[in-house]
């Protein structure tokens, strides 16, 4: 089956654990040319295309530690352009054989490169038309002491005299700053020269180009008679997943949304009407919510929280497939044409959380289980179908503009499958859940009117297992509390909290603790993504 890496020029990213690695990914994506992530430790026999370039990312290792992870040798071999970036310069001068040790002083920060020799022929090529000095951030701790054989330095900082480096034959390159972040102003501009100029990529990775052949796949996928069912949220993820589906396979695609019973206010009514009516999708709601609430009783530990949910939302969704298929025997008993097997499960699932769980080592694999990845039951029967697996959230946004899914929906803040059960900090019960509803229905609704709701990534409310005193009608209450938290950001991997106007969360506050009963007290949450997250479970 055709995969994405051999219908577009791909780059490939080998991951040595950087917290920038995605950021690589995107700034290739961004010059349109697709890029993928793969563990620094994958073996060449085992990546199954042939990439156009790779690029090393860095990593919190020292090459020289004992434990310290090395990309397999043969991809210097492979003749295709290399460049490392921190780390991954470091590990070529390690794999030709150079000096990498501690440097004298820590560099973490801006700094100037001076670009020490151009117009030695095409493999000087990186700095090409980027003038004789840049502007870079740093943040490492050891350097290159030497020169490996067959290298020259193309660029130099006042404290690292092989700051950039090439071989003197073949296109392999080495720098060691930090092209992919945006305090490097030229850094876009190094990554192009790298990915256009020296590995010759063809800028074609457009979601117009991206829709024609993710049809064709899934069609392929599909055969002429699978069906597939469809695991539908309303959030915009499983939207463009469910249109592009309903585009490939028509009606043999059944969309299912299910009421978890940890819904916001009135969302499965809204879902129904926006999927049959906008969509053209015809949508199933399945009310499990007894079921879901059921497992949950007595349940506090987040995790098992979210494992709980993503292994019913499984039991559901094979139910519901048998259903189909049940109800396609008994047609065909009855002179009906014979329907395939219901052999598939479509989710929304998006690049980040498959980022996260491919991690080398995983380290962020383990903060948190996203529902649709880590939470799945181990022995489904179902095979997952994931057409946006590879695709960043502004991606599957564009995807959503081009299938002409209305803006509103397009626009739509996430929102977790596991829903309000991660923001009810305690057990989960009908009541609770009742409470945090009407709270997040009232927050949202006071964005909307402030017009803010397009300028936030994410907003909701949290309902703590704290009582707080407070005073109402002169009488003394002893009730709950609401935290709001609202982020800015840019793909959910990092975040930084929104700052409101005072009068929007004065009116917001005063709503809540008057119209929500059972809730005395409104706190805001002032935390970034990191140190926290996004969600508080
Ligand atoms: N209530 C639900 N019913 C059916 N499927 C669901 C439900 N909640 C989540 N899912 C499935 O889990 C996937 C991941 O959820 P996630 O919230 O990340 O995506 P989304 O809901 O499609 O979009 P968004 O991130 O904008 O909320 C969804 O794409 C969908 O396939
Ligand atoms: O579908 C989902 N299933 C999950 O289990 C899940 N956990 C977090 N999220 C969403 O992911 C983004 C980042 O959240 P965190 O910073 O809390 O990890 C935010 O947008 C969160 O809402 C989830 N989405
Ligand atoms: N950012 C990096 O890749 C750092 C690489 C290595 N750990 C160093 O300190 O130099
Ligand atoms: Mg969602």
């Amino acid at each position: 089956m055709a995969e994405i890496h051999d219908q577009f020029d791909t780059i490939l990213i080998l991951d040595f654990g950087s917290q920038y690695s995605h950021l690589i990914t995107r700034r290739c994506r961004e010059l349109k040319v697709y890029a993928e992530l793969m563990p620094c430790t994958t073996l060449l026999k085992d990546i199954h295309f042939k990439p156009q370039g790779i690029i090393l990312s860095g990593s919190p290792y020292s090459v020289y530690d004992s434990d310290a992870p090395h990309a397999d040798p043969a991809i210097f071999e492979l003749g295709v352009p290399i460049l490392g970036i921190c780390y991954g310069l470091q590990e070529i001068a390690w794999n030709f054989k150079g000096q990498v040790a501690k440097c004298e002083h820590r560099e973490y920060g801006h700094a100037t490169v001076q670009r020490t020799r151009f117009g030695q022929g095409s493999v000087d090529a990186l700095f090409e038309d980027l003038g004789d000095e840049m502007q870079v951030w740093m943040s490492h701790g050891d350097q290159l002491q030497d020169l490996p054989k067959d290298f020259h330095v193309i660029g130099q900082t006042e404290s690292a005299p092989f700051a950039a480096v090439a071989h003197n034959t073949k296109p392999i390159y080495g720098i060691q700053f930090h092209p992919e972040v945006t305090h490097s102003p030229k850094g876009k501009a190094v990554i192009s020269r790298f990915v256009l100029g020296i590995c010759r990529c063809r800028a074609n990775w457009t979601m117009e180009e991206f829709i024609g052949k993710e049809i064709s796949r899934i069609i392929d996928i599909c055969g002429p008679k699978g069906r597939v069912i469809g695991a539908v949220s309303g959030g915009v993820d499983s939207s463009v997943a469910a249109k592009l589906m309903h585009e490939a396979i028509g009606d043999r695609f059944h969309a299912i949304m299910v009421d978890n019973g940890v819904l916001r206010l009135d969302e499965a009514k809204q879902v129904h009407e926006m999927l049959n009516k906008d969509l053209g999708v015809n949508l199933t709601v399945v009310d499990a919510s007894e079921l879901f609430l059921s497992r949950l009783e007595g349940v506090e530990d987040p995790e098992q929280k979210r494992k709980i949910i993503g292994n019913t939302f499984i039991n559901v969704f094979e139910a519901e497939a048998a259903k189909i298929e049940a109800a396609a025997e008994e047609e065909e008993k009855q002179g009906g044409e014979a329907k395939g097997l219901v052999e598939w499960l479509l989710q929304g699932t998006l690049y980040p959380d498959v980022i996260e769980s491919i991690s080398f080592k995983g380290p962020s694999a383990t903060i948190k289980t996203h529902h649709n990845v880590g939470g799945l039951l181990k022995d489904m029967k179902l095979k997952l179908i994931e057409p946006l697996r590879e695709l960043f959230k502004d991606e599957v946004r564009a995807l959503g503009r081009l299938l002409s899914i209305p803006a509103p929906l397009v626009q739509r803040h996430p929102f977790p499958g596991p829903g309000l059960a991660i923001r009810i900090l305690g057990p989960v019960t009908r009541e609770q859940v009742k409470v945090l509803q009407q709270a997040d229905n009232i927050y949202i609704e006071e964005i909307r009117r402030a017009n803010l709701y397009n300028h936030i990534s994410q907003a909701f409310a949290v309902l703590l297992p704290v009582k707080a005193v407070g005073v109402m009608g002169d009488k003394r209450t002893y009730e709950q509390v609401i935290a709001l938290r609202a982020v800015q950001t840019e793909d959910f991997m990092t975040a930084d909290w929104y700052v409101f106007p005072a009068e929007v969360l004065k009116r917001i506050s005063s709503r809540i603790t008057n119209e929500v009963k059972g809730v005395n007290r409104v706190t805001y949450d002032i935390s970034s993504k990191p140190p926290a997250t996004v969600e508080w479970l």
